[in-house]
C-alpha cells in the first residue's frame, strides 16, 4: 500500500499542465512573491530564504541551507520546516502557469533526517490539472541535486482569486502590499492571467 490519499490521485479526466508563454526562462532565479514570506522572504530573518529557479516544463528546483534556527531535534532539521520547504517550491511552480493556487493539502514523507548546515536540493512540478486542482509532486534531496531523497511530498493545490489573499489577509499588511510598487508587479503578473 502507497498510504497515498484518493485526493492527491488526479481523476481519469484530469489534464496535462500547461506552461504560461510568459513564464520565467528555464535556469532564471524566480525572486521572492513577497520579502515577509518565511519561505521566500529576504525580510525574514529566520526563514527559508528558499532560492527558486524555474525549470523545463512546469517544473521549478530550489536550494535551502538548513540553519540552526531550524532545528527540531539536536542539529537536525524540524520535520515542519522541511515541509515548509517543499510547500514553498511546491507554491512557486505558480509563476510556471500564472494561476494563483493556494495549498489544500500536502502530504510529506520523511525519508532520511536532515542535518543542520545541509542543502536540500528541491525539485518540483505539476502533473496534473483538473478544475480549480492542481497535482504537483515535490522531492529534497541531500548531498547533491542527484542525491538520495531526504523527503518528498504530493499535493494539490487550489486555484484562488487575488481577492483570497485581499478578503483575508490582515488589513495592515494587506494595506502595504496594495502601496508597493515592487508587490504590485507580483500581483500584475497574476492579474493579466484569465
Ligand atoms: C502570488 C503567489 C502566492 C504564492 C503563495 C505560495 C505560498 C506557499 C503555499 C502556501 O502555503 S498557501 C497557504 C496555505 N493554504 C491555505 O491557507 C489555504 C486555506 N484554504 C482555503 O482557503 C480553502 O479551503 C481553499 C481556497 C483551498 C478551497 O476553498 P474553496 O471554497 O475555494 O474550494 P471549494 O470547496 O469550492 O473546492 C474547489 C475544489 O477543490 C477541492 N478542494 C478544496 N479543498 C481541498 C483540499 N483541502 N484538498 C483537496 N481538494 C480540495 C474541492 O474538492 C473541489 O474540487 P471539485 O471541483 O472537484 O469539486
Amino acid at each position: 500500500m502507497s498510504g497515498r490519499t484518493t485526493a492527491l490521485t488526479p481523476p481519469a479526466d484530469a489534464r496535462p499542465p500547461v506552461r504560461h508563454p510568459e513564464a520565467p526562462a528555464p535556469g532564471e532565479v524566480i525572486g521572492a512573491h513577497y520579502d515577509n514570506c518565511f519561505g521566500c522572504g529576504g525580510g525574514v530573518p529566520h526563514g527559508l530564504h528558499l532560492e527558486v529557479r524555474a525549470g523545463e516544463g512546469v517544473r521549478v528546483t530550489a536550494e535551502f541551507r538548513v540553519r540552526e534556527a531550524h532545528q527540531g531535534a539536536p542539529g537536525l532539521a524540524h520535520g515542519g520546516v522541511l515541509a515548509t520547504a517543499l510547500d514553498e517550491t511546491l507554491g512557486s511552480l505558480n509563476w510556471l502557469t500564472r494561476v494563483i493556487a493556494v495549498t489544500g493539502r500536502l502530504e510529506t514523507d520523511y525519508v532520511l533526517p536532515v542535518p543542520v548546515d545541509t542543502v536540500l536540493h528541491l525539485d518540483a512540478e505539476v502533473s496534473a490539472v483538473h478544475g480549480r486542482k492542481i497535482y504537483c509532486t515535490a522531492t529534497g534531496r541531500i548531498g547533491g541535486p542527484e542525491g538520495p531523497v531526504a523527503v518528498r511530498a504530493d499535493a494539490v493545490f487550489i486555484e484562488v482569486k487575488l481577492e483570497h489573499f485581499v478578503n483575508n489577509g490582515r488589513p495592515a499588511e494587506i494595506k502595504a502590499v496594495l502601496s508597493d510598487p515592487d508587490q504590485l508587479k507580483v500581483v500584475r503578473a497574476f492579474e493579466v492571467n484569465p
